[in-house]
């Protein structure tokens, strides 16, 4: 009987709503990478056999060992005129009919939808589909791209809860809404547990029948999908001894044998008859009678299944035997990232504890985004512990590996554990303890070899890793030395400098490594800072740091080789060249007691914002800069308390102490600063008349000064609306406006309430974007930081017209913008 026999009871279910758009996006965008259905089905059939061998754990008599576990694969022509079918099979955990209703019709990821916008984008415009594949394992639905109806049969193991499993069908066509689920009208085909799918192939994808074919696509992409043997059903015609025809053939001959004899036997009987007569007659021997030529081998069809992936695991190899294509798709399948691993190592070794393993260990492309949403608190099911080359857990604790290692893919085959070690015991292992000390060493390991060997890979190594060093640096004490040597910085003078190589750079005197930070600015932007500027001039080196950890790296190390950072926003610079430093001293002496009026009227003018004001020795192009307190706060942990305190309304005295302590600095060979020096000096003493006028624009030009100090250090402006009138005053007299000549701001008011309230809810035709439940603008996620909505304004007349078509008869006031 088969699935289409008719009067069968098939209970129709549909597809959730994003299993109908998966489906639509594999079917319609990954058309060119049909090949990778059969790599999602192997992958889910060896999930299954595992997901058995680990129930089978705790549960013998799901399985007792002795049946063997594997994954097959056939092929049927259309012989049987029933259609081209490719039957891929597993003796895995299989599924009850519950079970193959939840696990293929609906979804269960989280991120789904997202993905799914951003699939049917890429799709939409032909982008991307490759790495869509990689975003997302697609699969039992990429089944359709290669089938156009799809028969899953399956049966779960007994079990208290399913005593009595029946084998089930899920069917479904490709272009359906809907699956549908019976009872095997076949019956129990498949043993005590499995799941077998039947793809009827579409017309374009016959090819698939080819066993070579199937062949070269196992060996390509799921030779390291698993471990478990996969078989390949193949006939071969075979040329065999045939027995019958050699029986046959062998009678045949004894009877001309025993025909000749007796021919023989009657001519000599007549030849003695005739002796007399015919004397001259030559002896003619009777000739043998030969047997009928038959052949003696026949051709028969042999069945067969063929080890697809006879090799042995990849770890347990020699690594000279493999090549850099197998480790590439050994990480693809083995962990399901589809981007190339940046590095890898491979290494056999015996631990302490006398455990003898093998193990290679990936560098990934990529970090995983769950990584630095909590880098100190993630967990990672990445490092695979095999017993054995079976698999054991990936649930090694907390502890495996030091948290700024939490990333790293690995795979540790060790050779002397009992294969049935539970979770519990096995982190009380003295190997497990030992494993993170292992990998840790190797990992270290190979980010030093990729700093002597290849400059280029180490390049994006930082790209990926150069926060990971930092973090590294500041959690890890035992290996601090060794992580910060890994560290690379970008300088005003180079990129992917090293500390080391900063310090071989020092200038004589020089007691500080100089750095600036300020989170989220480009590099470029740092390098143009006022607080850069002289060092940069003079030749000295001044790390530029920008990324949300650096702030906390260079608070918590503090100094590297005994030599201390410096901010340079920040108080107690030291170029360390005493006779420079001594003839700035004087120089700035001089300079403070010539700028003594500037200084204090700038001081009585700024005393909200900062806490003294000064002669500069640290710039040389900008007219001033904001410089923070050694224990203030620079404009980048200024912005970083604010964002965090935002919500918390009571005031911080602490933090307003820190925020205010900093000191306005003033470069006395700017002509700015001399122009109000002179100003300043200008201004009627105390007993004189005053002159209002003046000092207005004194007081002017100083708040701008401060202002513009202020953004110029990174600081925020106190008000931003003030500042701005006062610019603009400014920009008036110097274009020869009058100051106080009045902006007509008068606006239309807006029309009246309308007294129709909106109907309720939403047309019955109206479609919610896919993907949203609100109404609302909805882009795309890979656009929403990118598109900015603007309303076009409405002329008068348009609006006049849409007044009338409302059937308002008095003319009402309108606005000129909407
Ligand atoms: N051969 C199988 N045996 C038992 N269960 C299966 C089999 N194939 C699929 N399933 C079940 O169906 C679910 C959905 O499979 P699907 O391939 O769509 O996604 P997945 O395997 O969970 O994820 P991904 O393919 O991205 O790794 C699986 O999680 C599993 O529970």
């Amino acid at each position: 009987q088969d699935f289409d026999a008719p009067g069968l009871h098939k209970e129709k279910h549909s597809y959730q709503s994003d299993v109908a758009r998966l489906r639509k996006i594999v079917i319609n965008s990954l058309y060119s990478h049909k090949d990778i259905f059969l790599r999602e089905l192997i992958s889910n059939a060896n999930d299954a056999i595992e997901k058995l061998r680990l129930t089978a754990l705790t549960d013998k008599a799901i399985w007792d060992g002795g049946e063997p576990l594997n994954i097959t694969i056939k092929t049927v022509a259309d012989e049987d005129g029933k259609g081209a079918r490719l039957i891929i099979s597993d003796t895995g955990i299989g599924m009850s009919a519950d079970e193959l209703s939840t696990n293929l019709g609906t979804l269960a990821k989280s991120g789904t939808s997202d993905f799914l916008a951003q699939a049917e984008n890429s799709a939409v415009d032909g982008t991307g589909t490759g790495n869509l594949i990689g975003a997302f394992g697609l699969g039992f639905y990429s089944s359709f791209l290669v089938a156009d109806r799809v028969y899953v049969a399956s049966i779960p193991p007994k079990s208290a809860k399913n005593p009595n499993p029946v084998q089930n069908v899920f069917s479904s066509n490709a272009d359906d809404s809907s699956f549908e689920i019976f009872p095997d009208p076949r019956g129990n085909t498949l043993g005590s547990h499995g799941t077998e799918i039947t793809l009827f192939l579409k017309d374009d994808s016959i090819d698939y029948l080819d066993n070579e074919k199937i062949k070269a696509l196992v060996n390509k992409h799921s030779s390291y999908s698993t471990a478990f043997p996969v078989y390949l059903f193949s006939q071969t015609t075979e040329e065999v001894p045939d027995e019958e025809a050699i029986v046959a053939a062998a009678e045949a001959a004894a009877a001309a044998e025993a025909e000749a004899a007796a021919a023989k036997a009657a001519k000599s009987a007549e030849e003695q008859d005739a002796d007399e007569a015919i004397v001259e007659d030559e002896e003619v021997e009777p000739e043998t009678p030969k047997a009928p030529e038959q052949p003696l081998t026949k051709f028969v069809t042999v069945d067969d299944w063929i080890h697809l992936n006879a090799l042995p695991p990849l770890w347990m190899r020699d690594p000279k035997d493999a090549t850099d294509e197998d480790y590439e798709l050994f990480y693809t399948a083995f962990w399901k990232d589809y981007n190339k691993p940046l590095s890898w190592t491979h290494f056999s070794g015996d631990s302490e504890s006398g455990t003898s393993f093998k193990a290679i260990i990936y560098l990934p492309s990529k970090m995983d985004e769950e990584y630095w949403k909590q880098p100190l608190a993630y967990k990672s099911d990445d490092v695979k512990l095999m017993v054995k080359r079976v698999f054991i857990t990936s649930d090694l604790g907390e502890d495996v590996l030091p948290k700024w290692a939490a990333w790293v893919k690995a795979v540790v085959d060790a050779e002397d554990l009992p294969l049935n070690v539970s979770r519990e015991t096995l982190q009380s292992t003295r190997f497990l303890r030992q494993l993170k000390s292992i990998i840790t060493k190797r990992i270290l390991q190979l980010f030093n070899k990729l700093v002597d060997e290849d400059n280029e890979k180490f390049k994006e190594v930082i790209d990926v890793y150069g926060s990971i060093f930092k973090l590294g640096a500041v959690e890890d004490l035992k290996n601090r030395d060794k992580l910060m040597s890994l560290i690379r910085f970008t300088t005003n003078q180079r990129n992917y400098t090293s500390l080391d190589q900063y310090l071989e750079n020092k200038k004589q005197g020089q007691k500080q490594i100089f750095y600036l930070s300020e989170m989220g600015k480009s590099t470029e932007d740092l390098a143009q800072s006022v607080f850069v500027e002289k060092l940069h001039a003079r030749g000295y080196e001044v790390l530029l740091l920008n990324e949300p950890l650096d702030e906390i790296f260079v608070g918590n190390l503090r100094q590297y080789k005994n030599v201390p950072f410096q901010d340079v926003a920040k108080a107690g610079l030291k170029f360390g060249d005493e006779d420079v430093e001594k003839e700035e001293k004087e120089e700035k002496e001089l300079a403070t007691e010539r700028y003594a009026p500037l200084l204090v009227y700038l001081k009585e003018h700024s005393k909200d914002v900062v806490r003294d004001v000064v002669i500069s020795n640290r710039l040389v192009a900008s007219p001033c800069a904001v410089v923070a307190d050694t224990y203030g706060y620079t404009a980048n942990v200024q912005r970083m308390m604010s964002a965090s305190n935002k919500k918390d309304s009571a005031p911080n005295y602490m933090q307003e102490f820190a925020a205010k302590a900093k000191v306005l600095e003033i470069n006395p060979r700017s002509p700015l600063i001399e122009g109000m020096l002179k100003r300043v000096e200008r201004l009627p003493a105390e007993d004189e008349e005053p002159d209002e006028e003046a000092e207005a624009e004194l007081r002017e030009v100083a708040s701008i000064l401060v202002d513009g100090a202020l953004v110029r250090s990174g600081f925020e402006v106190p008000n931003t609306n003030l500042f701005f009138t006062r610019v603009d005053r400014v920009l008036r007299r110097s274009l020869g406006v009058d100051e106080l000549a009045p902006t007509d701001t008068t606006v239309k008011p807006a029309p009246p309430v309308d007294p129709e309230l909106p109907e309720e809810g939403y047309p019955a035709e109206f479609e919610y974007p896919p993907g949203t439940e609100e109404p609302g603008i909805h882009l795309p996620p890979h656009l929403k930081d990118q598109v900015q909505i603007e309303m076009e304004p409405i002329d008068d007349d348009e609006w006049e017209k849409l007044q009338a078509g409302g059937g308002n008869s008095e003319p009402e006031p309108v606005h000129d913008e909407l």
